[in-house]
Parts: structure tokens; sequence; C-alpha cells
């Protein structure tokens, strides 16, 4: 287990009383390992992808800016949990966005190991070729089915950040640089409050018919349900296939594992997610963190689907971070561990 902080051992000694008391281990402890047999419901797939994005959505809202080193040691931890996405940091003005300004110096400062993807965001040809001068190989385009929020968070509209893309993912292209696409308010807009499925549709088309290989779908300010998030995918889905979506919930009103479980039998397979429950937009004031991925694997374990990743690790990276940017974990299994 090489080194556990001790809160993690303490849970791992409730787990052994857990593995003592049937009748509460029946209900919780098969949750921390991976189920062994195929028991998952039906309609459920039998692997989920989980992009970690906490190294950017995560530390990009915190208060403090956390220093390189500390992001870098934090993402190398990341790398060794079996994640198979992590996306690093984001090419865009530090101006605007202060907490990213060290792009660079993080991408060239992590190591890259095989086999685990580290895209970056770029909102414009600019950050697209600081990208990759800095090494990136994979990038995300981040566009948004709300005129204001696009407006407040890339200073255009949305037409105009679409034809931005459309030369991001075409110079990507002549260099095999993958590129997923990310949809802001699929859900619901800080400034504009209900958004229609077919505006997200309408933008998410868009983005995949320029050449965007995923479509994240981006409950920015975690106001959806499981009702909205089926109305919305219904849509999304008659243009795109459900292997090229991944949702992206925040969860302000505690509703992101069940907005996840619901894209998960709508048969969606990519789904986002941030160490510790760390993240938000700055330009979507009061929106709180994303789902912690913690949160999304214990679940995932209990349904019996697999992700590769180990729960143990990645509650240690989040132990790391949560102490150096000194705050609390957002995640409801790591505080239950923690306290336990
Ligand atoms: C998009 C811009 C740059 C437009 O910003 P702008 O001010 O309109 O850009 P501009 O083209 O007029 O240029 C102004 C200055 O910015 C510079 N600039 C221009 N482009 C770049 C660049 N790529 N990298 C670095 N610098 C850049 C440019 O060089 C110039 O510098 P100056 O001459 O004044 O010194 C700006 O609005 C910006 O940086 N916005 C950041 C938005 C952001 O990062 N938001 C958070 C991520 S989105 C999110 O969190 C949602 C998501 C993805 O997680 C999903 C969800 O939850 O919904």
């Amino acid at each position: 287990m090489g080194n556990v902080p001790s809160a993690v051992k303490h849970c791992l000694s409730y787990q052994q009383l857990l593995r003592e008391h049937l009748w509460i281990g029946d209900s919780v402890a098969g949750a921390f390992e991976p189920a062994q047999e195929s028991s998952q419901p039906s309609g459920l797939p039998e692997y989920v992808k989980i992009v970690e994005v906490g190294p950017r959505d995560g530390l990009q809202n915190e208060k403090i800016i956390v220093p390189t080193d500390i992001k870098i040691e934090f993402i190398n931890q990341l790398s060794q949990t079996g994640l198979p996405v992590i996306e690093v940091t984001s090419f865009v003005s530090s101006r605007w966005i202060p907490q990213m300004a060290d792009h660079t110096e993080v991408m060239k400062g992590i190591r890259q190991y095989p086999g685990i993807r580290y895209p970056v965001l770029t909102p414009n040809l600019q950050g697209f070729h600081r990208a990759v001068a800095a090494g990136a190989t994979e990038i995300s385009v981040f566009g948004a089915a709300s005129e204001p929020f696009s407006k407040k968070n890339i200073n255009c509209a949305i037409e105009e950040s679409m034809e931005k893309f459309e030369e991001v993912v075409k110079s990507a292209r002549h260099m095999n640089i993958p590129t997923r696409g990310y949809v802001s308010c699929a859900l619901g807009c800080p400034y504009e409050g209900n958004i229609t499925p077919q505006k997200v549709t309408e933008v998410s088309k868009r983005l995949y018919g320029m050449g965007c290989y995923e479509i994240s779908l981006g409950d920015t300010i975690g106001v959806g349900t499981p009702g909205s998030m089926k109305r919305m995918l219904e849509s999304v889905m008659k243009e795109i296939p459900p292997r090229a979506l991944a949702v992206h919930c925040h969860d302000t009103y505690g509703q992101a594992l069940a907005n996840i479980l619901t894209a998960l039998q709508m048969g969606i397979n990519v789904v986002d997610s941030a160490v510790s429950g760390l993240g938000g937009c700055p330009y979507a004031k009061g929106a709180s963190g994303n789902v912690a991925t913690e949160d999304l694997i214990y679940m995932l374990n209990g349904l019996g689907v697999k992700t590769g990743v180990n729960l143990y690790k990645v509650m240690e990276a989040g132990d790391f971070i949560c102490k150096a940017v000194n705050k609390t974990t957002n995640s409801k299994v790591a505080q239950a561990s923690f306290n336990a």
C-alpha cells in the first residue's frame, strides 16, 4: 500500500471491521473494491472511462494559486492510480485565469506515463500553439450552450467561438492531435437559467461535426436532475452516438451521482470527475465542485462496473491535494472513511 496517509489507514481498519461485521459489510464494504462477478444491473456499461479533471477544473477555481511543484506532484500521484485520462491544465489567458498561468511548466514538469492521456484546454489558436510547444498531445476546446455564458467565459458569442474552435480542430488534425469538445451549461446557465435540450444538441452537433472525437456535456452549475439529464441526452443522442458522449456533473444540488447513473443507463460510458470534488468555473458563480472521483468510483465499484482505477490511491492523491490547499475534502466517501 506504500505511503498510506493515516486517515486512509484508519479507513483500512474500518474495512477490516466491515469484513468482520457482515451485516454492515453487506451494504458498504464491497464498494471499496471492484465487484468480482459481473453482477451489474442490465443496461449499464461494463467499463466506464473516468476523465479526471481535478488538476484543471479543480485548481482553476481555488482562491490560492497552487505552487507549480505541488500541481506536478499531484498529477504524478494521479498517474499512479489507474486513471486513463488526466486533464492537466489550460492554455488560457493568465489575466483571466491566473491559477493556470504556469501551464507550460506543469505540462513540461509532469511525468507522462504510457497509456495515460493528458489533455489540456485551448480556447483558440494562440493557446493551441502554446500547448503543442509545451508537449501537449491531446487538447479540448470548450464551448457553451448559453450566449451570456460564452461571452463571460471566453469573451465571444457562440458562433464566433465555433469559428475559433474550427481553426483549432483543423490545426490539431494536421498534427494528429485528438480534440475533445466541451459544452457548458448543458442543464442550466448561471445567467440565462433554463437551457433547451435543442440548444445543447445544436452546439454539440457543431463540435462533433468539426471533428471533436468526444463531446463532454457539462452541468456547469450542478442544477440538473435525472429528469433534465434524460431529456437533454435523448435530444443529443439523436445526433451523436452515445459512445462519443461524456457527462461532466457538478454537485451543487447533490444530484451529480444520480445524474451520472441516469446517463450510464442511457448508454454513456465516459464520465468526468475531480478528486475530492474540487472544482468549479470562475465564470459560474455559486457553482460547487465536480462530482468527486472517489464517490464515482465507489458507486461504479458497487455496481460492478469496471474502471481500472484504485480507489485507495485516488484517496491518497485527494488527501495530498486537500492538505496542500488547506481544505476539507468534498468526497463523501473520503469523509466517511476518514471519520470512521
Ligand atoms: C479565451 C480568452 C483568451 C479570450 O480573451 P480575450 O481578452 O477576448 O482575447 P484577445 O484575443 O482579445 O486577447 C487579449 C489578450 O489575451 C491574450 N490571449 C488570447 N488567447 C490566449 C491564450 N489562449 N493564452 C494566453 N493568452 C491569450 C492575448 O495575447 C492578449 O494579450 P495582451 O496583448 O492583452 O497581453 C479569455 O477569455 C480566457 O482566457 N478565458 C478563460 C476561460 C476559462 O479558462 N474558463 C474556465 C474553463 S471552462 C470551464 O471550466 C467549464 C468546463 C470546461 O469545465 C465544463 C463545465 O463545467 O461546464
